[in-house]
C-alpha cells in the first residue's frame, strides 16, 4: 500500500514537472503578453494605389510601402506587437527565383530568433501559392508564415488589403498555426500553401483549393481550423537553400490541341535541366509531336515531369503514358506551377527519377 503511495506520488510529481516544463515551453516560444509577429512586404496590389478610390482594375501594384500598409490598420496592436520590413516591391508577376532565395533567406533568420512567434508575408496574389509552396518547402520552423495579399489596390472603397492583413497577423500570431505549414489567407479563409490557387482573375474570393479543401476560416479574430495537409513541410522538409545562389532551370510546357515539338525544343535549347508538361487530361502527351520530343530532351539529362493543365486530381502514374519506360517522373496532385517548384528543388538533391518520384508522392 506505501509503495503503491510512494509511487502516485512521485507519478504527480513528474506530471507536475511536465506540466512546468511544456507550460514553460510554450511561454518561451510565446513570449508573454502579445505575440510578436514580423510583417515582411513584397509588394503586391495589397500595396497597390490607384487613380480613384473607384479605380479596381489598371491600379498600379506594389507603390506603398510597409510603414503605410501597417499604419493603416491601427487595430493591429491590440492583437500582435508588429515590426515590418521591406523586403523587395514588386508586382507578383515579377517573382523570380532570385527573389525567393533572398525571402527564404530573411525568413530563416527571422525565424530562429526567439523574439519572433511568427511572420506574415504581404504578396502579390498572382503568384502567391507559387512564393508559398517554396517556402513551404524550404522554411527550417514550425512557427508559423503567413502569405497574404488583396485584390483590390489599398486606395479602393471596401479594398480587402487591411482585413486580409489583420486576419493575417492574428494567424501568425496564433498557437493554433503552430506547425500547419506555410499558409495562405485571404478572405476570412485558411489554405495551405501546396494545395492553394488562384480561382478568378479579378474577384475578392478568388483562392480555393479546389476538391481538397481549404483547411480553416478567420472569424472573430480567431483562427478555426478543421484540416491539415498530410503531406510533409517546413520544419520536415528535406530541401536546403541556406547555401544556394541559383536554382536549377526549370520551365513549363502547355498542352493544347495541334501543338506540337517547338517549346520543348526550344526550352532544352535554353539550358532546362526540367520540363513539366502541363498536359491535357490525366496529364496526356501529344504523339508523335510531345512524347518523342520529351524522349529526347530526357536522353540529354533532362527530367520530365508529367503534370496536368486540368487543375484537380492525381496524374497517374503509368496512366496516359508509360512512365516506368520512359523514365518520367508524374507531378501527383501538383498543378504544374507547383510542380515546377518542387522539381528546382529536387534537382539540387539528386538527378535520379525514381527519387523525385518519391520526392513527388511526400510534398
Ligand atoms: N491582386 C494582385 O496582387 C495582382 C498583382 N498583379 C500582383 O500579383 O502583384
Amino acid at each position: 500500500m506505501l509503495q503503491f503511495r510512494v509511487r502516485d506520488q512521485i507519478v504527480a510529481t513528474m506530471s507536475l514537472l511536465v506540466a512546468l516544463i511544456i507550460s514553460f515551453d510554450v511561454a518561451h516560444a510565446r513570449g508573454p503578453g502579445l505575440p510578436n509577429v514580423m510583417v515582411l512586404a513584397t509588394g503586391g496590389t495589397i500595396a497597390g494605389s490607384g487613380a480613384s478610390s473607384t479605380t479596381v482594375v489598371g491600379y498600379t501594384a506594389a507603390t506603398v510601402g510597409i510603414e503605410t500598409l501597417l499604419n493603416a490598420v491601427p487595430e493591429l496592436k491590440t492583437v500582435a506587437n508588429v515590426k515590418g520590413e521591406q523586403v523587395f516591391q514588386i508586382a507578383s508577376e515579377n517573382m523570380n527565383n532570385d527573389y525567393w532565395l533572398k525571402l527564404a533567406k530573411r525568413v530563416n533568420t527571422l525565424l530562429a530568433q526567439d523574439d519572433v512567434d511568427g511572420i506574415v508575408i504581404t504578396h502579390g496574389t498572382d503568384t502567391i501559392e507559387e512564393t508559398s509552396y517554396f517556402l513551404d518547402l524550404v522554411v527550417k520552423s514550425k512557427k508559423p508564415v503567413v502569405v497574404v495579399g488583396a485584390m483590390r489596390p489599398s486606395t479602393a472603397i471596401s479594398a480587402d488589403g487591411p482585413i486580409n492583413l489583420f486576419n493575417a497577423v492574428i494567424l501568425a500570431g496564433s498557437d493554433e498555426a503552430i506547425g500547419k505549414g506555410v499558409l495562405v489567407a485571404l478572405n476570412d479563409q485558411i489554405n495551405a500553401a501546396r494545395d492553394v490557387t488562384k480561382n478568378n482573375t479579378s474577384t475578392a474570393d478568388t483562392f480555393r483549393t479546389p476538391e481538397l479543401g481549404f483547411l480553416g476560416y478567420m472569424q472573430g479574430n480567431k483562427p478555426y481550423f478543421y484540416r491539415q495537409s498530410t503531406r510533409r513541410h517546413t520544419a520536415d522538409s528535406e530541401f536546403d537553400v541556406s547555401s544556394l545562389d541559383v536554382l536549377p532551370r526549370v520551365d513549363i510546357v502547355y498542352g493544347y490541341a495541334n501543338m506540337d515539338r517547338v517549346p520543348i525544343d526550344a526550352f532544352v535549347a535554353a539550358g532546362a535541366k526540367g520540363i513539366v508538361h502541363a498536359g491535357t487530361g490525366d496529364g496526356s502527351l501529344a504523339r508523335p509531336a510531345v512524347e518523342p520530343a520529351l524522349d529526347e530532351a530526357h536522353k540529354k539529362g533532362v527530367v520530365i515531369v508529367r503534370s496536368s493543365r486540368v487543375g484537380n486530381g492525381i496524374v497517374a502514374r503509368n496512366g496516359e503514358a508509360k512512365d516506368d519506360e520512359h523514365d518520367f517522373v508524374v507531378s501527383d496532385t501538383l498543378n504544374p506551377q507547383k510542380a515546377r517548384i518542387l522539381l528546382m528543388l529536387a534537382l539540387t538533391k539528386t538527378t535520379d527519377t525514381k527519387e523525385i518520384q518519391r520526392m513527388f508522392y511526400t510534398y
